[in-house]
């Protein structure tokens, strides 16, 4: 064992380096120049089979939204996933032109809404060169919310995402989602106990899709899924809740119980009334507190198919 080094006098960093296993580096023999490297991705052959989806996913980037409610700009972190098909002559995407027209659009000061992500997926089409394009980007959405009684603020958020795909024939498939966190009574411990009732932490996803022609100057879809959740739960959730407060939220909850099947029915009824969504899936998991399991309930529906 070789202990001639001191901790107190250390080997430069290039020795420790060579210490802990590097070594220099081999010949290089082939080109560094782009123009003469091998383009594998762009080889033209048979190569068996178009494919579905092709790009990156995982991408984090700080992302700039809107909102009709308090704050009404906001900085967030996107998780974006980017793809477009490839047809069975082509090997491969470029892939590095995702992020290349991500950085682009940052640069340039862009906000992310649908429209900007249908112009994204535009441009994206034709940066790849391909038939189509897609983008999903997924973030926390945070939202003021009041106290009912004494009207004391805080901010909530729910997760919120986007998926624009843009096909060969020039059109737009927008759908957006959004999970948040509601309050649930149980109904039927309301009804057999002589007093009080177990309740939950409900957690509601909703997924729409929009009509293509979709105005988000009109309607902000994100506080539209999140009125369709709280507005039919037992009780919202708030981030402060003075005594006043608090009483008015737990006898709220008293007077309106509800199961996971009931929440999904009603806002499902929500969603169908409104002309701007053409297809929903709604689903609510609720941690149940007398449990250790949580109790589900979900629903698909498409108008088109009426
Ligand atoms: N197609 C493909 N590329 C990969 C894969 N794994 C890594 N890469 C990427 O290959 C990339 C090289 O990017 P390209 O966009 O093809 O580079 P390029 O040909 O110099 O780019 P252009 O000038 O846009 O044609 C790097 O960004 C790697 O991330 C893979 O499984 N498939």
């Amino acid at each position: 064992m070789d202990n001639s080094y001191n901790p107190k006098q250390l080997p430069s960093k290039e020795e420790r380096h060579k210490l802990f296993g590097s070594v220099p580096p081999g010949p290089r023999t082939k080109p560094h120049e782009k123009e003469k490297m091998k383009d594998l991705q762009n080889t033209k052959q048979n190569f068996l089979f178009e494919l579905d989806a092709v790009g990156i996913s995982n991408v984090k980037h700080p992302i700039k939204i809107t909102s009709s409610m308090v704050p009404e700009t906001q900085t967030t972190i996107g998780k974006f996933y980017f793809a477009s098909s490839i047809s069975q002559d082509s090997k491969g995407t470029n892939m590095s032109r995702f992020t290349e027209q991500l950085h682009h659009y940052h640069s340039e000061g862009f906000t992310l809404s649908i429209e900007s992500l249908k112009q994204f997926t535009r441009d994206l089409k034709e940066r790849l060169e391909q038939k189509d394009a897609e983008v999903k980007v997924e973030f926390p959405w945070f939202f003021e919310r009041k106290a009912p009684y004494t009207d004391m603020a805080g901010m909530n958020h729910a997760d919120a995402w986007i998926h624009v795909r843009y096909d060969e024939h020039d059109h737009h498939q927008i759908t957006v989602g959004l999970s948040g966190k509601v309050t649930t009574l149980c109904p039927c411990s309301k009804e057999i106990s002589e007093y009080s009732a177990h309740n939950q932490r409900g957690n509601m996803t909703m997924e729409v899709e929009l009509v293509e022609d979709f105005d988000e100057r009109q309607t902000d879809w994100k506080a539209m899924l999140l009125e369709a959740a709280e507005s039919n739960a037992s009780a919202r959730i708030h981030p402060v809740l003075k005594r006043p407060d608090e009483k008015m939220v737990t006898e709220q909850a008293y007077e309106n119980p509800r199961f996971v099947e009931d929440m999904v029915r009603l806002v499902a009824a929500d969603l169908y009334e409104l002309d701007i969504i053409e297809k929903f899936y709604v689903a609510c998991e609720n941690e149940e507190s007398i449990h250790l399991h949580d109790a589900i309930a979900s629903v698909t529906y498409d108008k088109r198919t009426e």
